[in-house]
């Protein structure tokens, strides 16, 4: 009998995906705290066929593979891959896998509760009320500007950029622009969303949000002088990745009162320095990058890394192979 590919897990993930996963493969799981530590994945996976991880464990890179010549797959617990080396991957003949569609509607969620927290102003007016200083009827001082019927242009109208439309036009009346280098027309014609080129996007916008993959292409994709084009008024959120944005430019934005407020998921350095000038203003509102974190879609988000896997090593089922890496 030939013996099961093996595969290494860098965290403790759904046990449920686990021992699914030990039908197909031979798993070892991290044992430590956290997350392993890159020197160990050093030592280890030259044992290895196959990685389970996530953005945050390591970075998929030419000195990782090199010490890993028996793998042949990477799959990661994440719809984004810019933790993947692509080019090393291509020449070491590794396949990279992720976990598109299960988080859509979660992260989405989240941008929503991005949006109506800054617009709305909930974190400080939470914060108001618990420490007793609630002691008359809320004044203009406290008011917040709406969400309903403004208008939301999304950059990187994909996967998560259409489930946030959905929201924000059948729930919210929202008029929507969006961008990407391609136009989706039946998005157009569903949503009555009006494609344009991000300068006039961010002219036009109330709100708006950022939802493209972080790439050579996308790293600072926004930029002191987008902010400059931007309403005075206007909100901005980035769930996508922290450099898709140059950081000290949206700082200056906020600080100049060039914007009203932004809602961040996502940072340049994660976790954020703690001494970061976002972390001290009241027009942001800043989450630990938690978007798809419910229980339940980081279960689906696990067995789909593990099922990917099984689907890579052993021909069992389809796997969600990055675009740039299909065959
Ligand atoms: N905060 C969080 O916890 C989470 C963050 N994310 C982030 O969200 C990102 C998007 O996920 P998802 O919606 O599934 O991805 P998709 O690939 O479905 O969508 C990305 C969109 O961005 C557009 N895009 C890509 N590159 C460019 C570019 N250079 N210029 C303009 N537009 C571009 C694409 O359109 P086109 O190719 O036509 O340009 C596409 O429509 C992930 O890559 C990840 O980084 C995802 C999940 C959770
Ligand atoms: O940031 C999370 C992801 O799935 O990508």
């Amino acid at each position: 009998m030939s013996e099961k590919p093996k595969v290494y897990i860098t965290e403790q993930i759904w046990a449920e995906a686990v021992d699914w996963l030990q039908q197909y493969c031979d798993c070892t799981v991290w044992a430590g705290e956290g997350k392993a530590p890159r020197e160990h994945l050093l030592q280890v996976l030259g044992n290895y066929d196959g990685l389970i991880t996530t953005g945050s464990a390591v970075t998929i890179d030419e000195a990782l593979l090199a010490a890993a010549p028996r793998l042949k797959l990477v799959s990661t617990i994440s719809v984004g891959y810019n933790h993947f080396d692509l080019e090393a991957m291509r020449k070491a003949h590794v396949i990279g896998t992720h976990t598109p569609y299960v988080l859509d509607e979660t992260v989405a969620d989240l941008v929503m509760g991005l949006m109506l927290s800054v617009a709305r102003r909930m974190p400080e007016l939470d914060r108001l009320v618990k420490s007793g200083g609630w002691n008359s009827a809320a004044g203009e001082e406290l008011f917040g500007i709406d969400v309903h019927h403004s208008t939301l242009g999304i950059i990187g109208m994909g996967r998560i950029g259409e489930a946030i439309a959905r929201r924000a036009v059948d729930g919210f009346g929202m008029k929507l622009a969006y961008y990407n280098r391609s136009r989706r027309p039946e998005l157009e014609e569903r949503y009555g969303a009006d494609y344009m080129q991000v300068e006039e996007l961010l002219r036009q916008s109330d709100y708006v949000v950022l939802m493209i993959p972080l790439s050579d292409e996308t790293k600072h994709f926004i930029r002191a002088e987008h902010f400059a084009m931007m309403k005075g008024s206007a909100i901005f959120i980035n769930a996508s990745r922290g450099a898709t944005v140059d950081e000290e430019a949206l700082i200056e934005a906020l600080r100049s009162g060039q914007i009203r407020g932004a809602g961040l998921d996502v940072y340049e350095r994660e976790p954020i320095a703690r001494n970061n000038p976002l972390l001290g203003m009241s027009n942001v509102v800043a989450l630990p990058h938690i978007g798809s974190a419910t229980h339940r879609t980081r279960q689906d988000m696990m067995m789909l890394a593990a099922r990917n896997a099984a689907a890579v090593l052993t021909g069992q089922g389809e796997a969600y192979i990055v675009k740039e890496l299909q065959p």
